[in-house]
């Protein structure tokens, strides 16, 4: 899941993508990316800006990266419509939604609509109900999904819930994707059946938690557990403080060398001496992982 781009005066910054491209598939051996999400603060972006961001992370990646799935969710079913229809237009691999949440739906319509804007377009439902405060099992979602949106192709599940978790991978079809998105505890997601993770860390521990997901595949729990634990230590020490946007976005900052700049309001800076010890925890855990 990438992070925008700003510039130090919070305009959105192109320049950085290409370079972004290539850090990931060079440093954190991360294939496919997840644009304009949460960690992408597409919420706090206006529709020119996700449409400018997608079109160039799209265009940049095309022959490096495998998949650039752009999330299209909004509060406002027109405006999902309009980036559905934009994705498609760009050569998006895909497109996620995430659930409106001022007004919470009680059935998947929203999800259908937007899919019906991009019908040729894989489509994800994304799930992520600390933020949205919808708690609809997602398992129920599933029931008849096909029927409802024929290009529908899995689930980007960033919830805890992981009886919730297997019970969408146990209804699961072949050509679904089922990607679990809690990082500090992506090793229950795989347990559970996943097939895949997108999350803000690997940015950062990309090329590390692929060597979980290799160990995992290997039966070699110890060296899993133990690739889990460090992130888990690197999250802890900073959720014990602060752990946002802001936060992560300055970490990736500082371990890629890439100028992220700030996060937008409503979010603020990571302070600097707050970002220097959470530099240096990531160094004491992670120094052999780029
Ligand atoms: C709430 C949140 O931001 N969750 C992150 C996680 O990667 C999360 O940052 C990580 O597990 C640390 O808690 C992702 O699931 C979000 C994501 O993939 C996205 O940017 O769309």
């Amino acid at each position: 899941a990438t992070f925008t781009p700003l510039t130090p005066e919070g305009e959105i910054n192109l320049s950085v993508i290409g370079p972004y491209i290539d850090y990931l598939i060079e440093k954190q051996n991360v294939k496919s990316i997840f644009v304009n999400g949460t960690t992408g603060e597409s919420v706090s972006l206006s529709l020119a800006e996700r449409k400018a961001l997608a079109e160039d992370w799209c265009h940049k990646a095309k022959g490096k990266m495998d998949q650039v799935i752009v999330h299209v969710g909004c509060m406002c079913l027109r405006d999902s419509q309009e980036l559905a229809c934009h994705a498609a237009q760009i050569g998006a691999d895909g497109i996620a939604v995430i659930s409106p949440s001022f007004f919470k739906p009680s059935t998947a319509a929203f999800l259908r609509e937007v899919a019906s804007a991009a019908p040729t377009l894989p489509f994800y439902y994304y799930h992520l109900p600390a933020m949205t405060g919808v708690n609809v099992p997602v398992r129920d979602v599933l029931n008849d999904i096909e029927e409802l949106v024929p290009s529908f192709r899995g689930i980007k599940f960033s919830g805890c819930d992981l009886m919730d978790f297997g019970q969408c991978v146990s209804k699961s079809r072949p050509h679904w994707a089922v990607v679990y998105g809690v990082d500090e505890q992506l090793l229950a997601g795989l347990a559970m059946g996943a097939n895949g993770a997108v999350g803000s860390t690997y940015n950062y521990v990309g090329s590390y938690m692929n060597k979980l997901m290799t160990a995992f595949e290997n039966g070699d729990q110890l060296q899993a557990r133990a690739i889990q634990f460090k992130l888990q230590e690197l999250l802890s020490f900073a959720m014990k403080n602060r752990f946002d946007v802001g936060v992560n976005k300055q970490l990736m900052s500082d371990v890629s060398g890439l100028s992220l700049g700030p996060p937008r309001l409503p979010l603020v800076q990571c302070p600097q001496d707050y970002a220097k010890s959470i530099f240096q925890k990531y160094n004491s855990l992670f120094q052999d992982s780029r």
